[in-house]
């Protein structure tokens, strides 16, 4: 593939050319579902699902049968600032574990039909801790932008992100507090486990990360200096499906704040994607609220590697089975209402 972009204008203008849903099959996957045979409204959330994919799959009975996950790695200089319960060797030690099919996201993924890749961003070159200059170059975010955008297969259609990063949920707190403000605190969660001065710690960090680099550019630009490359890879693969109209589910906190960042640089960057569930980690739910996104499950998962995402798969799946498969009034001769 010719590269698609070379630097982060020309990602921004991608970004700003994205394809909006298809808004035909959208209607007439509204008026089938008003046809189908159980009260109006009665599937609840499953509805405005199937409606929604429809109308990003451009028909209006839709089969979901490609989904793809995705997990990205990447290793972080911030931990040099002791924010994680766990040591940085782990993020390589885990890739081997999910290229071995040993991990959660492995077993989810088989569990609900979907296929695994796992793309590991130079991790023998972590990022620079972002409380001391940005955390990458321009030329270093466009590789992982890369990695993410060319990880999107053609035929998927369903795109699941996930990562795998110690000290990644103190570049997500870092860039939630960059793009939205507030106290630091209201973003700092406790991640792999931190105890008590370990959040101490960490919160330090997140304030000292947003005082160097807040209030400077766009969501992207907000990437460059306090995300990382397994962050960047998953915006760059979000932004991917966008422009081939390929669904999302969205997973947790690092997730969802890679996707913040497209969503901060232009609008309606997130139509196309769905939040899979609410993590445990303590800011996910106010970082969903900024997005405007109801997540589908709430079990207290907060693993990360696209876990919950995963098993929103599920029912997703459900949703599109009764949607494209259940008879209408007319075809199974019951009465309507
Ligand atoms: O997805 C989440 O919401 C989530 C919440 C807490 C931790 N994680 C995972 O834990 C790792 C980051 O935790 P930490 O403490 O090292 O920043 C990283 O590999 C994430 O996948 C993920
Ligand atoms: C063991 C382990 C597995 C993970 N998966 C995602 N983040 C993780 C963090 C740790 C520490």
């Amino acid at each position: 593939m010719t590269q698609a972009f070379r630097s982060l204008d020309e990602f921004r203008a991608l970004l700003a050319q994205a394809p909006a849903a298809d808004l035909t099959a959208r209607k007439e996957a509204e008026a089938r579902n008003g046809q189908l045979t159980k009260p109006p409204g009665a599937l609840g959330r499953l509805e405005d699902l199937a409606i929604w994919y429809a109308g990003w799959r451009g028909t209006a009975r839709p089969e979901l049968a490609a989904p793809q996950v995705v997990v990205f790695a990447g290793n972080h200089g911030v931990t040099a600032q002791g924010v994680s319960a766990f040591p940085a060797e782990v993020t390589e030690q885990m890739v081997l574990n999910f290229e071995h099919g040993g991990a959660a996201i492995n077993q989810l993924s088989k569990a609900f039909g979907a296929s695994m890749d796992v793309h590991a961003l130079s991790l023998d070159t972590p990022t620079a801790d972002f409380t001391q200059g940005p955390a990458m170059s321009e030329q270093e975010l466009v590789a992982a932008l890369l990695t993410g955008w060319s990880a999107v297969g053609d035929e998927t259609d369903l795109l699941v992100t996930g990562e795998m990063g110690i000290g990644n949920t103190t570049s997500a707190a870092a860039i939630a507090h960059a793009l939205y403000g507030g106290a630091a605190d209201d973003w700092t969660g406790r991640g792999t486990g931190v105890d008590d001065a370990g959040l101490a710690n960490k919160t330090r960090v997140v304030a000292e990360a947003s005082a160097l680099h807040g209030g400077q550019g766009d969501g992207i630009e907000v990437l460059r200096r306090l995300g990382g490359r397994e962050v960047a890879a998953m915006a760059g693969a979000i932004a991917r499906a966008r422009s081939l109209r390929i669904p999302v589910i969205l997973d947790g906190f690092i997730c969802c704040a890679a996707a913040a960042c497209l969503a901060a640089t232009e609008d309606g960057a997130l139509d196309h994607c769905v939040a899979g569930h609410a993590s445990a980690e303590a800011a996910h739910q106010a970082l969903l609220g900024k997005l405007g996104k109801e997540p589908l499950l709430s079990l207290g998962l907060r693993l990360g590697e696209g876990s919950g995402a995963a098993l929103a798969i599920g029912v997703l799946k459900g949703a599109i089975a009764c949607h494209s498969g259940m008879a209408t009034f007319a075809e199974a001769g019951v009465s309507d209402g």
